[in-house]
């Protein structure tokens, strides 16, 4: 298991944004195309590490959260929310204050109410900075987070949380190197 998230990995590019070494890869990026045989591959692996008891709702964000929460959801049948980089001004909406390695920017968080046990899935975690936003905001609105899970842990950011990691990666200026895996 795996093996397809491993090779994309080890065969991934690297440039550089400002100091950052940035790895582009199908499933942190969608480029150059996502196999369906590697989302399933993930989709199944997720559900293997998840705590999945009573879980309303799977929240990701915009963009590259998205192509692995529609596989995730459609192997759970659970809800799923997508935190947007446009604001809708609807009620209840929380602005979530992102930083990452490589830029800054704002998300908003609609559709998540207090009681709710939710579980937090994300394509990388590098910096943390958007793990730790997003978790300030969905406790904000007074929801349960269940359990976090993303595909590529990447360096050992403190989310201030347990975090589920599916690969752990080092990047240098030219490669990507598998360091552990959840298996
Ligand atoms: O741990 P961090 O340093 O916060 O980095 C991780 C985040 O960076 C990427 O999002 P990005 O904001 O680049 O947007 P994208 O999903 O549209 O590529 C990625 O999808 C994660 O959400
Ligand atoms: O190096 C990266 N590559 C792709 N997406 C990312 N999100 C954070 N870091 C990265």
């Amino acid at each position: 298991m795996l093996e397809r998230l491993i090779h994309s990995l080890e065969t991934s590019p690297v440039m550089k944004r400002g100091e950052y070494n940035y790895f582009i890869n199908p499933i942190t990026d969608g480029v150059p195309l996502l196999e369906p045989a590697l989302l399933r591959e993930i989709g199944c692996a997720m559900v293997r590490n998840l705590d999945l008891a009573k879980i309303d709702k799977i929240v990701v964000c915009e963009a590259m959260g998205i192509h692995i929460g529609v596989a995730f959801s459609m192997m759970t049948d659970i809800p799923l929310v997508v935190v947007r980089k446009r604001p809708y001004g609807l009620p209840g909406e929380v602005a979530v204050h992102q930083t990452t390695g490589y830029s800054k920017g704002e998300l908003y968080l609609n559709g998540v109410a207090a009681g709710e046990r939710v579980v937090i899935i994300d394509d990388v975690c590098s910096t943390g900075g958007t793990l730790r936003a997003l978790i300030s905001a969905i406790e904000s609105t007074g929801a349960e987070i269940a359990d976090i899970c993303v595909v590529i842990g990447r360096g050992d950011a403190d989310i201030g949380r347990p975090l589920k990691t599916l690969v752990k990666i080092e990047v240098s200026e030219t490669q990507v190197r598998v360091v552990d895996t959840c298996l």
